[in-house]
C-alpha cells in the first residue's frame, strides 16, 4: 500500500515523462548566449554553454533542459533550500543549472538544482530523501548535503519536513517555524563533522541552545502568514520539535511521553541536519508542515502513511506558494556578512575547535577546510 500511495503523490512518477519535459522551461542555445554572467567549469578549466549543452545532452538530465556542471562561477549563491517529504523540486522557481558535487564525507541525497526566484536570486535545491524518496531518515547522507551547499557558498538554509502534530491546536496542513529541538535520534547517524573518520582527532563543541537562526525564525514566520493569510490554515511558531530515529512510527505511549516533556510537533529528519548546519556555519531554519496527529490522541487511529499522504499534496502546494515569497525575503537578510544572520554564525566555529591545528593530521585538515576555509591556515 505504501508503494502505491508513493506512485500517487510522487510529482514525477505520478505525471506522465511529456509532462515532466514541459515543466521545466526550454533553454535555447539563443537563450543561454544571453546569459553572460554565468559562468562554468569543469575541473577548474572554464567551458562554453555550447560544451555545457553538449554535456547536458548526454545526462539523463537533459530531459530537464538545463546544463549539468561540476562547479558554478555564475552569480552567488546564498540560499540553499532542502526539499523534504513530497517537496523533491520547487516548482515556483526557474531552474537554470544541476551541479553534481562530492564532498570528502560523499555525495549529497540529490543533484542539486540552481534556480532563479522571482527577483533573479539564485538558490540551491536538493532533496533530502533523494528525487524518488529511495533515502530512509536514518541513511540521509546529512554531512555530504550540508558540504555541499556551504561549499557552494551558501550562508543559509531554508529546510522543509512533514512533521506530525502532538497538539490539538496544530491541526494536519498548519505550517510551524519551530524554535526548539528534543533529539530522540539513536546514535546511528554521524552528527558531526569532529570526531569522526578522518576528523577523529579534532575536538569541536558548537553551540545549540537556539538550534534555529533566531533573526531569520521571525522572518520566516511572518512571512510565511502572511502568503497563506487566505488559507484556512495556521502558522504558528515558538514550538518544540521532536525528532524521532524511525523508520517506524512511535508508540502512543512514547507519543504521549514526548506531550509531557514539551514537544509540539515530531519528525525523523531535523536531526543532525541542525546540527552540521551550526557546524559548518550555516544559518538553518525549519518550515514545518502538520501531516497527522501521531499516535497520542485516545480516540483516533495512529498515524500510518496514508494519513501522511493525504495532507502531503495540500502542504506542497502551499510550500510552493511560500518559496515565491520567502526565498527573497531571506535574501534579503544575507545578502551581506554584516547582516545579523549571517554576523552571528561566521566564524563562530573559530571558538569551537578545542585541538590545535599542529596535532591534526593533513587529510583531516584538508576535509574540514572544504567546509570551514579558513580552518588550520593560520
Ligand atoms: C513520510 S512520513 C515520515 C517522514 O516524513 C518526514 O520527512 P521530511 O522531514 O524529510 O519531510 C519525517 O521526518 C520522516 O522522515
Ligand atoms: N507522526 C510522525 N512522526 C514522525 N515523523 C513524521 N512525519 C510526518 N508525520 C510524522
Amino acid at each position: 500500500m505504501t508503494c502505491a500511495l508513493a506512485w500517487l503523490v510522487h510529482p514525477f512518477l505520478s505525471r506522465k515523462s511529456s509532462e515532466i519535459r514541459s515543466s521545466y522551461p526550454r533553454q535555447s542555445n539563443h537563450m543561454l548566449h544571453r546569459l553572460p554572467k554565468l559562468r562554468h567549469t569543469i575541473f577548474g578549466s572554464p567551458i562554453s554553454y555550447h560544451q555545457i549543452r553538449r554535456l547536458s545532452l548526454r545526462t539523463q538530465h537533459r530531459r530537464m533542459s538545463i546544463p549539468t556542471v561540476t562547479s558554478w562561477t555564475g552569480p552567488p549563491i546564498l540560499l540553499g533550500v532542502i526539499g523534504g517529504s513530497g517537496l523533491y523540486k520547487l516548482d515556483s522557481i526557474t531552474p537554470v543549472a544541476e551541479i553534481s558535487i562530492t564532498t570528502p564525507w560523499g555525495s549529497p541525497s540529490s543533484p542539486i538544482t540552481i534556480a532563479k526566484t522571482p527577483a533573479d536570486n539564485h538558490v540551491a535545491f536538493l532533496a533530502r530523501h533523494g528525487r524518488n524518496h529511495a533515502i530512509l531518515p536514518s541513511n540521509v547522507p546529512n554531512l555530504a548535503n550540508i558540504a555541499a551547499l556551504k561549499h557552494l557558498g551558501v550562508k543559509a538554509i531554508l529546510a522543509f519536513s512533514a512533521v506530525g502534530s502532538l497538539r490539538e491546536e496544530i491541526a494536519p496542513k498548519d505550517f510551524v517555524i519551530p524554535s526548539q529541538i528534543i533529539d530522540r535520534t539513536k546514535g546511528i547517524r554521524r552528527s558531526s563533522f569532529f570526531g569522526f573518520g578522518e576528523e577523529e582527532s579534532v575536538v569541536a563543541h558548537a553551540g545549540f541552545g537556539d538550534p534555529f537562526d533566531e533573526t531569520l525564525r521571525p522572518i520566516v514566520y511572518e512571512t510565511v502568514k502572511s502568503t497563506l493569510s487566505s488559507h484556512p490554515l495556521t502558522v504558528h511558531t515558538g514550538k518544540t520539535v521532536v525528532c524521532m530515529e524511525g523508520p517506524q512510527f512511535s508508540t502512543r505511549a512514547e507519543s504521549l511521553m514526548y506531550r509531557t516533556w514539551g514537544g509540539d510537533i515530531i519528525n525523523m529528519s531535523v536531526l543532525p541536519e541542525a546540527k552540521l548546519a551550526r557546524e559548518a556555519e550555516i544559518s538553518y531554519v525549519l518550515i514545518a508542515t502538520a501531516t497527522d496527529y501521531d499516535a497520542w490522541r485516545p480516540a483516533s487511529a495512529a498515524v500510518n502513511v496514508a494519513e501522511v499522504m493525504e495532507s502531503l499534496k495540500a502542504n506542497v502546494e502551499a510550500s510552493n506558494l511560500v518559496t515565491t515569497k520567502v526565498l527573497d525575503r531571506i535574501w534579503s537578510e544575507i545578502d551581506s556578512d554584516d547582516k545579523p544572520a549571517v554576523k552571528g554564525i561566521k566564524d563562530s566555529m573559530r571558538f569551537s575547535i578545542m585541538t590545535r591545528s599542529e596535532f591534526v593530521a593533513d587529510k583531516a585538515k584538508s576535509n574540514l577546510r572544504f567546509l570551514l576555509p579558513w580552518f588550520a591556515q593560520e
